[in-house]
């Protein structure tokens, strides 16, 4: 299975995105790639936030952080989930390019800052041009936040 980051298979053109864009110097640049656990199949990405990501009290990230990383990392997780669906490769023509419909997210405790964050994803539904994708985000073995996405495929 190839180990390049979903976001490296998009096209040029959607390649500026502040949360996942390689071509955006000022943004996340978060990468996700399947992670393959003993029961289920699920996507990864990790950050490691800078200070200035703090939201308010200086050692927990700001929930728009937060909601920025579930939201790349579900779209990525859709549109590789699409194409394992469809048995091709990661960006290989026709392209399959998703963006969030609706994005719901829990705030279950503080997010410290000082360690990696760890965002999971699991696409639980596939439907015509929409997937509902399951995210999580832990840090230091304790889940910080869960949400849902709803992504639809660009026509
Ligand atoms: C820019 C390029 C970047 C591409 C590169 C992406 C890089 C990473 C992106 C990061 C993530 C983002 O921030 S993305 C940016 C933030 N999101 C956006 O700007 C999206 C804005 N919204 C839209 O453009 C539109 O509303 C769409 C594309 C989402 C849907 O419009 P549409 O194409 O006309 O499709 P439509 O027929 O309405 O819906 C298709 C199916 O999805 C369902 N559906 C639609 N909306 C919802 C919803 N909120 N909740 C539940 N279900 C929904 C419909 O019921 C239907 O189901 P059924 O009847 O078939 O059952």
């Amino acid at each position: 299975m190839s180990k390049q980051a979903f976001q490296d298979s998009y096209p040029a053109e959607f390649s500026h995105c502040y949360g996942c864009g390689r071509d955006n110097p000022h943004g996340l640049q978060l990468k996700s790639y399947w992670h393959l656990s003993a029961d289920k199949e699920h996507t990864i990405a990790h950050f490691t936030p800078k200070p200035y990501h703090t939201g308010g009290v200086p050692d927990n990230a700001y929930g728009g952080l937060i909601a920025s990383l579930l939201d790349c990392h579900g779209t990525a997780s859709a549109a590789a989930a699409a194409y394992k669906a469809q048995g091709r490769d990661m960006g290989t023509a026709p392209i399959l390019r998703f963006v969030t419909a609706s994005l719901s997210v829990d705030f279950l405790r503080p997010t410290p800052m000082e360690n990696k964050l760890t965002i999971l994803g699991e696409v639980i539904q596939l439907e015509g041009r929409k997937a509902t994708v399951k995210l999580s985000l832990s840090t230091n073995d304790q889940l910080c936040a869960t949400g849902t996405m709803i992504a639809v495929a660009l026509k």
